[in-house]
C-alpha cells in the first residue's frame, strides 16, 4: 500500500534548466498507481507533459498548496525499476547528459510519450453568449459535446471546409483544448473466445440447441474437447465458420468473447533445433569453471574473454547462462546489431527455447514492445539484443555478456552517448553479477584494465578485469594462413584489376571444387563520390563539409548527414564535360568485376544497399549458408561471429582503407576487422586461407593480423598510444560546438578553450593531469549548415571530469539560449569526427 503524497518527477523538458526533479502531489485515487519508475502526465508550465517518477515522499519541502497534482498515472506497472531509475541519474552524471534522456532510452520507443491535442465543449455559462455563435458552429459545437472529448485533428478533418469555424469556437472559447499524453503505441488486442468454467455445463447447453443451429453445435463440441481460450479469428478459420455463430452463443451467455492483449512474436513462425550443452573443451572448461564460480559467488566480477575466432566462445556463454538461470537469475547478452547475426539467436533459442527474448533495431515498434514486455513480465530469464538490451528490465541479474566486446557500435552517437561496457559493469555491481567481455581482438581500453597498473588504480566504478584466454580453436582446428598482397607490386607488373593475380587464382580454384569464399570492401575503403574526369570536380553537399554518395539502385547522389539528394550528373556543373564518373559503392564494383572475371559466379552482395529491407540479412545468410552462392561479398558486416563450414578462402580486398581515417585507434580497427574477417576461414574441416591486399604491407597492424598475433599487436599499440597520451592511458572528453555563423562560432570556442585552460591550470595546481586541445574546426567542418568546432580535453586518473566540463560549459550558456548554439559533450568518445 503505498501511502506517499509527493512525487519527485523528471519532466520530458530536455533543458539544462529542468535538468532537476520536480515535486507533484499524488491525488488520492492514483496513489495504488504511482511508483518509482512510473509514467506519469504532470502540467508544466502551460502544458501537460510526460514525466517519470523517481522518488515518493509523504511530504513536501514546498508550500503545499504551489504543489500541482498529477494529471495522469499511464502505467498500471511502472516500465522502469528503481535500479534503472538510479541508473538514469548514474548515465546523466557520468556522460554528462540530461536525466531524462537516459530514461527515455531506456523504455521501447512504443511507450516514448506521444503529446495529443483534444477539445472539448465549455461549461455551459462560461463564455454563454450563444447567440454569437456562426451558422454551423452549432452543429460542431453539438458534435462535440456528443463524443465528450475529441482529438483536434480529426474535428479539423472532419469539418475541413469549416476549418474557420471551429478555430473561431477555440478562439472565443466555446471549445477548449486539453491536451493528452499517451503511448505512441499501445499492447495489441484480438478478440478471444472463453468457454465456462465448468465445462460440463457446455454438455447440457449442447442439448438445448436447436438441430437446425449445427454451427452453433460445433463451436460448443470444439469447447468440450478444448476447453482453452482462443482467438476469435483462429477459431473461425479451424471451423470454417462465420462469426455469427459464435455471437450467437456469446449472445446466449454461454461463451465469453473478450478483447485480450496479444504477442507480436517476430520469431513465431520460426522453429529453432534444440540443442544441448557440448561437452567442453579442456580450455574451454577451465573458463567456463571461473566464470560459474564467479555468478555463484554473487559478487561483481568482470571477465575480459580473449578467444580466438572460432575457439568456442559462445558455447562458453550458453553454459554460462546455464549456470545462472539454474540459480534462478537472469541473463543479458550483447551482440553489435542481432540483425547481423541471426546465427547468434539460432544459436541461443536454440539452447533456450522461448525463454529467450530478442531485442533489436530492425523489429517494428510493436514487435520491439512485446518482446520487451516479455522482460518486464518475468516471462523470459534471457535477453539477447543490440546495444540497448543493456536496459532490459530484469531484477534479478546474474550474469552479463558483451559479445565482440571491441565493436564501435556499442557506444550510443547520439545522447545519452553512453557505452553499454560501462551500463553492464555499474549494473552488475547492483545485482552482485558477473560480465563476460569476450572478443578475439580485445579493445586496448579492455585489455589495459586487467594489467597491474589498471589494478592498482581500480575503484568500485572502475573495477580491475580478470583476463581468460582460450589461445585455440576447437578440436586443434588451425587458424587459416594468411598471405600478404602488396598491391603496389601489381600495379608494377601492369594488373590493374581489383584482384590481384593470386586471389584471382585462389578463387578460380575454389568454384572448381565447389567451396565458398567471402571476400570483404570495407565501406570507406571506396569511394563512393561522383568525379568529373575532365577538371576534377566532386559533388559535394551543399550543406554539409563532405561529399555526396552515388546510389546506383536510385540513381541519385545524395549526402549521408542531412539526407540531401539530388539527380545523378550527365554534364559537369563546372566545366560542362560529359565525362562524368559515377563511383558506385564499392562492393557494386567488385560485384561487376567478379561477374566479367568469372562468368557464371554466383555472388551474394550484402552492404547498406541491399540490406535495407526487413529480414534481407537472414535471407542472404541463409542462401549462402544453403550454398547458392559462390561468394559472399560485403563490408564489415561479413566479417563478424558467421561461421559456416565450406567458406575456405577470405579476401579482403582494401586491408589499408580504414589505416588512412584521422582516427588514432585506425590501426586498432585495422587489426581487428582483418583478425575477425580472417575468422570466417577454416572453422570446421576443411581448412581455410586468407589473402589480404594492401599498400602498406609493412605497418605493423597488417603484419600482425597476418600472423593471427594479438599480443604482438596490442604491446606495439599500447606503446603508441602511451607516446602520445591516448587512451587507455589518458581518457578523452570532445566537445563540439556548433553554429550557422563561423564567426560567432570561433569567438564562443576560444572562450570555452579559455576558461577549460584556466580550469585544468588549477587541477595541474592540485595534481591532476589534464590537457585543453583546441579549439579547432571538427574533421567534418559542417553540417546541415552548421559549422562545427571542437576542443578535446585528455586527461590522467579518476577526475571529476563533469565539474569541470560543466563549470567550463556555463560560460556558454548566453549563447545557446540566446542564438542557438548547441554544444555536444562525447565522454570516451569513440569517433572523433
Ligand atoms: N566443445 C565443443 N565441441 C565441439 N565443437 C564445438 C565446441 N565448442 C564450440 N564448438 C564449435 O566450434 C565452432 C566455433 O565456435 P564459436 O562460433 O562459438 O566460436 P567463437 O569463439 O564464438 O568464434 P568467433 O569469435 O569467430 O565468433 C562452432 O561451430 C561450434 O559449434
Ligand atoms: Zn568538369
Ligand atoms: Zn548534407
Amino acid at each position: 500500500m503505498n501511502r506517499s503524497m509527493y512525487a519527485k518527477v523528471i519532466v520530458d523538458v530536455p533543458a539544462r534548466p529542468t535538468n532537476r526533479a520536480f515535486d507533484y502531489s499524488i491525488p488520492e485515487h492514483m496513489r495504488e498507481l504511482v511508483a518509482v519508475g512510473s509514467r506519469v502526465g504532470v502540467p508544466f508550465g502551460p502544458r501537460t507533459v510526460q514525466g517519470f517518477v523517481v522518488e515518493l515522499h509523504p511530504g513536501t519541502q514546498l508550500d503545499p498548496s504551489k504543489v500541482k497534482p498529477i494529471k495522469t498515472a499511464m502505467d498500471l506497472q511502472p516500465p522502469l525499476t528503481e535500479e534503472l531509475v538510479k541508473l538514469a541519474s548514474w548515465i546523466s552524471r557520468t556522460y554528462l547528459c540530461h536525466e531524462v534522456t537516459a530514461l527515455q532510452a531506456m523504455i521501447p520507443g512504443a511507450l516514448k510519450a506521444k503529446y495529443e491535442r483534444h477539445v472539448k465543449a465549455a461549461e455551459p455559462g462560461a463564455s454563454g453568449l450563444l447567440p454569437l455563435l456562426l451558422p454551423g458552429q452549432e452543429e460542431i459545437l453539438a458534435y462535440v459535446r456528443r463524443q465528450e472529448t475529441v482529438e483536434l485533428q480529426s474535428l479539423m478533418d472532419k469539418f475541413a471546409d469549416d476549418a474557420g469555424l471551429v478555430k473561431g469556437l477555440l478562439d472565443e472559447g466555446f471549445l477548449v483544448e486539453i491536451q493528452m499524453v499517451k503511448d505512441r503505441m499501445s499492447a495489441k488486442k484480438a478478440l478471444t473466445v472463453f468457454a465456462p468454467e465448468d465445462p460440463s455445463q457446455l454438455e447440457a447447453w449442447l442439448g438445448e440447441l436447436p438441430a437446425k443451429a449445427a454451427k452453433q453445435r460445433e463451436v460448443l463440441e470444439h469447447f468440450i474437447r478444448q476447453p482453452e481460450p482462443m482467438k476469435l479469428t483462429d477459431l473461425l478459420t479451424e471451423l470454417n465458420l462465420s462469426a455469427g455463430s459464435v455471437k450467437a452463443l456469446a449472445d446466449r451467455g454461454w461463451l465469453r468473447i473478450e478483447e485480450v492483449e496479444v504477442q507480436r512474436d517476430p520469431y513465431a513462425s520460426r522453429t529453432f533445433k534444440p540443442t544441448s550443452p557440448l561437452p567442453l573443451t579442456p580450455e574451454q572448461a577451465g573458463v567456463y569453471e571461473r566464470i560459474r564460480d564467479a555468478v555463484l559467488s554473487e559478487r561483481q566480477r568482470v571477465f575480459l574473454l580473449h578467444g580466438v575466432t572460432g575457439s568456442g566462445k559462445t558455447e562458453v556463454y550458453l553454459q554460462s547462462i546455464q549456470t545462472c538461470l539454474d540459480q534462478g537469475r537472469e541473463a543479458i547478452v550483447l551482440v553489435p546489431e542481432i540483425a547481423l547475426t541471426p546465427q547468434m539467436v539460432e544459436r541461443f533459442k536454440g539452447r533456450f527455447g522461448n525463454r529467450v527474448a530478442v531485442l533489436h533495431s530492425r523489429l517494428s515498434h510493436g514487435e520491439r514492445y512485446d518482446e520487451w514486455r516479455k522482460i518486464a513480465r518475468r516471462e523470459v530469464s534471457v535477453v539477447i539484443g543490440a546495444r540497448s538490451a543493456i536496459f532490459a528490465p530484469f531484477t534479478k541479474i546474474g550474469l552479463i555478456i558483451i559479445d565482440e566486446e571491441h565493436e564501435t557500435t556499442y557506444k550510443q552517437e547520439e545522447s545519452p552517448k553512453y557505452h553499454a561496457r560501462d551500463v553492464a559493469i555499474a549494473r552488475a555491481a547492483e545485482h552482485g553479477a558477473s560480465v563476460i567481455l569476450g572478443s578475439a581482438t580485445p579493445s586496448l581500453e579492455s585489455m589495459y584494465r586487467t594489467t597491474n597498473e589498471a589494478a592498482a588504480a581500480a575503484t568500485p566504478e572502475r573495477p580491475a578485469f580478470e583476463l581468460l584466454s582460450m589461445p585455440s580453436r576447437v578440436e586443434g582446428r588451425p587458424l587459416p594462413p594468411v598471405r600478404i598482397i602488396d598491391m603496389r607490386e601489381e600495379l608494377k607488373s601492369g594488373n590493374r584489376s581489383m584482384f590481384s593475380r593470386d586471389l584471382y587464382k585462389a578463387i578460380e580454384e575454389r568454384l572448381h571444387k565447389k567451396e565458398q569464399i567471402v571476400l570483404l570492401l570495407n565501406r570507406r575503403g571506396y569511394a563512393t563520390f561522383v568525379m568529373c574526369r575532365t577538371c576534377g570536380y566532386v559533388a559535394d553537399c551543399p550543406h554539409c563539409d563532405i561529399s555526396l554518395t552515388y546510389h546506383q539502385s536510385s540513381r541519385a547522389i545524395r549526402c549521408h548527414y542531412c539526407g540531401y539528394a539530388e539527380r545523378e550528373l550527365s554534364l559537369c556543373p563546372d566545366c560542362g564535360s560529359e565525362h562524368i564518373r559515377h563511383f558506385g559503392t564499392g562492393t557494386q564494383r567488385v560485384e561487376e568485376e567478379l561477374a566479367k572475371l568469372f562468368p557464371g559466379i554466383r555472388v551474394i552482395r550484402m552492404d547498406v544497399d541491399t540490406t535495407t529491407e526487413k529480414g534481407s540479412h537472414e535471407k542472404w545468410l541463409t542462401m549462402f549458408g544453403n550454398r547458392q552462392a559462390d561468394v559472399l561479398l560485403g563490408t564489415q558486416m561479413v566479417a563478424k561471429g558467421l561461421d559456416f563450414p565450406y567458406v575456405t578462402l577470405v579476401g579482403a580486398l582494401a586491408a589499408d582503407s580504414v589505416l588512412n581515417l584521422p582516427d588514432f585507434r585506425a590501426a586498432e580497427r585495422t587489426f581487428q576487422l582483418l583478425t575477425q574477417v580472417a575468422g570466417r576461414a577454416g572453422r570446421h574441416q576443411l581448412p581455410g586461407e586468407v589473402y589480404v591486399q594492401t599498400y602498406t604491407p609493412e605497418h605493423y597492424s597488417i603484419v600482425s593480423a597476418s600472423r593471427h598475433d594479438y599480443m604482438g599487436f596490442m604491446r606495439k599499440e599500447m606503446m603508441m598510444r602511451r607516446l602520445h597520451n591516448y587512451p587507455p592511458f589518458h581518457r578523452l572528453v570532445l566537445i563540439t560546438l556548433s553554429h550557422e555563423q563561423v564567426q560567432l562560432l570561433i569567438r564562443s570556442g576560444e572562450v570555452l578553450a579559455a576558461r577549460l585552460k584556466e580550469l585544468a591550470e588549477d587541477r595541474r595546481d592540485q595534481g591532476g593531469e589534464l590537457e585543453v586541445l583546441g579549439p579547432v574546426a571538427s574533421p567534418i567542418s559542417r553540417i546541415k549548415d552548421r559549422y562545427r568546432f571542437q576542443c578535446m580535453i585528455k586527461y590522467r586518473g579518476d577526475q571529476d571530469i563533469a565539474q569541470i566540463v560543466e563549470q567550463a560549459a556555463s560560460v556558454l550558456e548566453d549563447a545557446v539560449k540566446t542564438q542557438k548554439l548547441t554544444v555536444s559533450i562525447d565522454v570516451d568518445p569513440q569517433l572523433l569526427m
